[in-house]
């Protein structure tokens, strides 16, 4: 599937530099369901744009995402693919989570883009604050996320820490948030993927569970402002600062910003009114509506922390370092 390249903006220019290189990198997200995920599309697509990202984002549709949609997706500059569903095909009498999670596994059809060499993917109530391009610079052949519960990090087990369903085997050493990933494009990996779906039996966290047995291997640990899940205001306090954040995750309960109330349990509180209020703006900025918007200036930043990122790569050491606010991460 060649990629459909947005016309017009510098975002076609990086990511025809990339073809021509024979590397080529995106943002990917998943959009499901008629209803108010897509302002969490928009927003997200309106947050690369803001933070001069240098390259498009995906967006990977379920069959039922009405054309006004999809419509109002490429307007905003996003390149739209249609998926099919993917659900595991043995039963099991576990209830999801949330009982939507199953739509959840229809993520996995990402590995098919093979015409990206490299995709970061974001769930759709994520928003991205600062420029995250470098995570492209990233060592390949990896699997790179945030862990869900960082006291993982740290040997001590909290309450807060997911069940592991044990029909997936032993525990994997971290635990990952399945809604921010790197990884890489691969159709011997999709396969693999599948065939190994086919024998899996669904769980509490779906396609999360799913991918953190799958990759544990693989599994990189990256920083938490690429992913600041809310829930660590509450989890994790000491071990969090928010305005340190790069991207961050709407994922708790009531935390979705445009259907925010305040009114479920812990998200009545001045932080996350704060974030859901920078999202808003960002989603009501009309400057960066690709309709209105000049032609977007690549992200020179983007750049720039690429460099410094290369020059500081990404080791172990440096990871830990970066979790060094506790005593126990030295
Ligand atoms: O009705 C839905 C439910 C989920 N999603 C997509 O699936 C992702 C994962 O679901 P969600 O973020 O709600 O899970 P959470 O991170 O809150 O556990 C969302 O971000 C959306 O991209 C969607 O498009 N429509
Ligand atoms: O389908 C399973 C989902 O599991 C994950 O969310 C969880 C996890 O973050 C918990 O720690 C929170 O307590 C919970 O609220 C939240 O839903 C991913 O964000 C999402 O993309 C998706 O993979
Ligand atoms: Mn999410």
């Amino acid at each position: 599937m060649a990629p459909e390249l947005v016309s017009g903006t510098k975002k076609a220019t990086s990511t025809q530099k990339g073809l021509e290189l024979g590397r080529s990198c995106a943002y990917v997200t998943f959009l499901a369901g008629n209803g108010d995920y897509v302002k969490g599309v928009v927003g997200l697509a309106k947050g690369l744009m803001k933070a001069k990202s240098m390259y498009p984002l995906v967006v990977a549709i379920f069959p039922d995402v009405p054309e006004e949609h999809g419509i109002l997706l490429r307007s905003h500059g996003c390149i739209v693919r249609e998926i099919e569903p993917l659900a595991p095909s043995l039963q099991s009498s576990d209830k999801y989570a949330r009982s939507y999670y199953v739509l959840n596994y229809s993520k996995l059809r990402i590995w098919q883009f093979v015409e990206f060499s490299k995709m970061v993917y974001l769930d759709g109530d994520m928003q991205v604050f600062e420029n995250i391009d470098h995570l492209f610079e990233l060592p390949d052949n990896y699997f790179y996320a945030v862990p869900d519960c960082i006291c993982d990090l740290y040997g001590q087990p909290c309450p807060e820490v997911l069940p592991w369903p044990k029909e997936l085997g032993s525990r994997p050493p971290i635990y990952f948030n399945a809604g921010m990933f790197v990884f890489q494009p691969n159709l011997s990996i999709y396969a693999h993927l599948l065939n190994t779906l086919k024998v899996t039996p669904p769980t509490q966290f779906a396609e999360q569970d799913f991918l953190n047995m799958f990759f544990k291997d693989k599994y990189k640990p990256i920083p938490y402002v690429y992913n600041l899940l809310l829930a660590m205001l509450w989890r994790h306090p000491e071990k969090i600062e928010v305005n340190k954040a790069k991207a961050v995750h709407y994922c708790s309960p009531g935390t979705k910003p445009w259907k925010y109330t305040g009114k479920e349990e812990h998200v009545d509180r001045e932080d996350i009114k704060m974030l859901v209020k920078k999202w808003w703006d960002i989603y009501n900025d009309q400057t960066l509506d690709q309709k209105q918007s000049s032609i977007h200036i690549a992200g020179v930043e983007g750049q720039v922390e690429a460099n410094r990122l290369r020059a500081t790569a990404f080791s172990d050491a440096n990871l830990s370092t970066l979790y060094a606010t506790s005593p126990s991460a030295a």
